[in-house]
């Protein structure tokens, strides 16, 4: 009983239900991966805030990863977040300091707390409390330059990935697991220079990979997520949840067998738990699925970390820190989904901007103008629509409101442009290839509950579909198709396969 590259069995025993599941998985992923070494699974394993929330938490981790190892997994690299909130506390810190106000209490109590619990030897004790204190006289410093720049904000914030990674090498280290602290940029990730959103340079898959070459594949390398360096060696962050996309770096750069994003949720669920309490898990999704869901609104992955691993070809699981029995999903390219929708998800507070044209532009003519003025101003759009004479698109809000406001000015001499605010974009990670069926359910759910839809999109990629809605019958709008598609239990006799399928299996 063989699995895969894995030879023990109880090691996948949770994460593949059948025997057909593990052929497919190998078929479709590994079927050509060159196995490093013979009977063991090579991984990198990511692990949250929400993962390593209090020193219980880093020490229920720490065994996780042990236990893991015994399975049969051999990781090369555990890329870890900031403890708990500490990226938020650090943030509200320099809100503070620019008040005059320096304060890093709580995010140094958490740390002191942790290593107290865990006895921690004096000269890791020591390198946390070096960085700790640095990122107050730093605070001392902008409190009295009244300057906060995205440059410094960026290693503000980089203190808390930098403490935890310190402090979790060392627990692995006590219970038996050897294991090094690295900062991301000793590991080869190097970044461009936009402060507050970098974005990952080529040049880093070569570093990655070298660096990791002249480390023991024996001893766990405990990476820094969501910093890196960028080419004049300052340090930069990745956007907010940008240890995700850290992972997937290295696991594409390595060529290794699985990423592994650990949360505290079952997986991919079929919306965001925190809207509806039924969200179920979502067994399988593909790359560019994930990747949709994220750019869409939900925030369980960053939304660009899908690229390397997409790239590579190299599998990505979520599971649960706090329930790591169950199968978590998988991302991957191979297609296995049979629902009609995969997953809802939603951005809310958008702004919507219908712009006519008032010259006689052709269609190309006038669009070329409409977006080389979004290029001038940097305006990121999510959803388009477009007919020859206008075309409506959403801004989501990130996107800064002088910009939008010069964008309209100049857009002026060729367009009337009205502006709407307070609406939600609420998406559909579905098979467009059976849109008919989809739309039948949402437009009938829509009428019954007296929701009129501002504007519809239909993604290239082939996986969306887009409505956009006031904010204030969003709540509705995703409980209730939530209730369709996934609850066998619709406000609307619906022709969805699925809920017959649901409606048989109760029977
Ligand atoms: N579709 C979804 N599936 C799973 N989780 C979701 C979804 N949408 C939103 N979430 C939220 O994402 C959270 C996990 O992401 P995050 O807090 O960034 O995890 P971590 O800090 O461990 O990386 C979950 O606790 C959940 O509330
Ligand atoms: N600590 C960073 C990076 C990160 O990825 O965090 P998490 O994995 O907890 O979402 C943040 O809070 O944005």
């Amino acid at each position: 009983f063989l699995f895969g590259p894995t030879r023990n069995p109880r090691s996948h025993t949770h994460l593949y239900q059948t025997h057909h599941e593990v052929e497919d998985y190998r078929e479709g992923i590994h079927g050509s991966r060159n196995t490093k070494d013979e009977g063991v699974t090579e991984v990198v394993m990511k692990f949250g805030g929400s993962s390593l929330a209090d020193a219980t938490r880093v020490d229920h981790v720490a065994n996780l990863i042990k236990d893991q190892i015994q399975e049969g997994y051999r990781p090369r690299a555990v890329v870890c977040s900031a403890m708990g909130k500490t990226t938020n506390a650090l943030l509200a810190a320099g809100d503070f300091a620019l008040d005059g106000k320096v304060c890093l209490d709580a995010t140094r109590e958490l740390h002191m707390q942790t290593m107290d619990e865990f006895k921690i030897s004096d000269s890791t004790r020591e390198e946390v409390n070096a960085l700790l204190k640095e990122c107050e006289n730093m605070l001392t410093g902008v409190s009295l330059i009244q300057e906060l720049s995205p440059k410094s904000l960026d290693q503000l914030v980089s203190y808390g990935e930098r403490c935890s990674v310190r402090i979790m090498a060392e627990r692995l280290n006590q219970i038996g697991v050897p294991a090094k602290a690295f900062d991301a940029w000793d590991v080869g990730i190097v970044t461009d220079s936009d402060f507050g959103d970098a974005k990952l340079l080529p040049e880093s898959s070569g570093l990655v990979r070298r660096a990791f070459e002249s480390l023991d594949p024996n001893v766990v390398a405990v990476v820094t997520g969501f910093i890196g360096h960028s080419p004049e060696a300052k340090i930069t962050t990745l956007g907010r949840g940008g240890s995700d996309l850290t992972a997937t770096q290295i696991g594409a750069a390595m060529d290794l067998d699985e990423i592994q994003c650990w949360k505290d949720v079952d997986g991919i669920l079929s919306t965001d738990p925190r809207l509806v309490k039924a969200a179920v898990p979502v067994k399988h999704v593909t790359f560019q699925e994930a990747s949709e869901l994220s750019y869409f609104g939900a925030s369980v992955l960053h939304p660009i970390a899908m690229q390397p691993a997409m790239q590579s070809n190299v599998p990505v699981r979520v599971k649960n820190s706090y329930n790591p029995s169950a199968e978590g999903t998988i991302i991957s390219n191979a297609k296995t989904a049979t629902n009609l929708v995969t997953a809802l998800t939603f951005k809310r507070d958008v702004k919507v901007l219908d712009i006519y044209s008032t010259k006689m532009l052709g269609a190309y003519g006038f669009l070329a103008r409409v977006f080389g003025d979004f290029e001038k101003h940097k305006l990121s759009v999510d959803v388009l629509a477009s007919s020859e004479v206008s075309v409506s698109l959403t801004l989501d809000k990130k996107q800064k409101m002088d910009s939008i406001r010069e964008l309209v000015k100049d857009m002026s001499p060729y367009a009337d442009v009205t502006l709407t605010e307070r609406r939600s974009i609420l998406t559909l990670i579905a098979d467009v290839k059976r849109s008919s069926e989809v739309l039948a359910t949402v437009f009938q759910v829509f009428a019954e509950l007296g929701i009129s839809v501002k504007m519809m999109s239909q993604g290239a990629s082939k996986v969306n579909i887009s409505f956009i809605l006031r904010d204030d019958q969003l709540d509705t709008a995703v409980q209730e198709l939530h209730k369709c598609f996934f609850e066998g239990n619709c406000i609307v006799n619906t022709v969805s396969p699925y809920v017959e399928m649901m409606k048989e299996e109760t029977v």
